[in-house]
């Protein structure tokens, strides 16, 4: 989880590779409508993201039945979101947030190219952040490092976790 061009596509797929499991984007699965709404520079509202969050957990409910486990990659930006995740995904869901400055953000946003995505949206993104809290399955990395050493550090978080019980 994270804002857009925090990592989670990059990380994600990587961690899902390491894992051997489905990996699933968040953005394949918005509605026409909602892309519509973000390529035209408005930001999505709860109501927008009720039913693609829905999407998401029905999909990764499926890759589970089929897997075990999966690795989704999904801005989740406020709680009621995990939240929501949480509860229509079976078994234990957790949360890595990527976080980084908006200025680290930006530069990466800029040197993107994204189908639907402007890099105007960021700020919006950051409003609507709501940090995980220590209530929360979850940990937050410094997306600051390489793909592979944030990949290697959220095994070894899932490694902690689960062994902790
Ligand atoms: N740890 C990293 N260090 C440097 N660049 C990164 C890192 N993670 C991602 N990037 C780059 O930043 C951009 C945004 O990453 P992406 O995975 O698409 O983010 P998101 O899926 O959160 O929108 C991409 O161009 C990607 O190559
Ligand atoms: O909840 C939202 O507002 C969207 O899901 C948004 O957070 C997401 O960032 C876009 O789908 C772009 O995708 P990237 O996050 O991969 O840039």
């Amino acid at each position: 989880m994270g804002v857009s061009g925090s990592g989670k596509s990059t990380v994600g797929s990587l961690a899902a590779r390491a894992l051997d499991c489905r990996f699933l984007e968040g953005d394949s699965f918005h509605d026409p409508a909602a892309i519509a709404k973000m390529q035209g520079g408005v930001p999505l509202s709860d109501e927008d993201r009720w039913p693609w969050l829905d999407r998401i957990a029905a999909a990764a409910g499926q890759a589970i039945a089929d897997d075990g486990r999966v690795v989704i990659a999904c801005s989740a930006l406020r709680r009621a979101y995990r939240d929501r995740l949480r509860s229509a995904i079976p078994g234990t869901t957790r949360f890595v947030m990527l976080d980084n400055s908006r200025e680290e953000i930006l530069q990466r946003l800029t040197a993107r190219s994204h189908e639907f995505m402007p890099v105007s949206l960021l700020d919006s993104q950051f409003a609507v952040l709501e940090r995980p809290a220590a209530d929360e399955p979850a940990t937050i990395l410094l997306s600051n490092v390489r793909p592979d050493a944030l990949c290697t550090q959220i095994l070894g978080w899932m490694g902690s976790v689960q062994s902790a019980g």
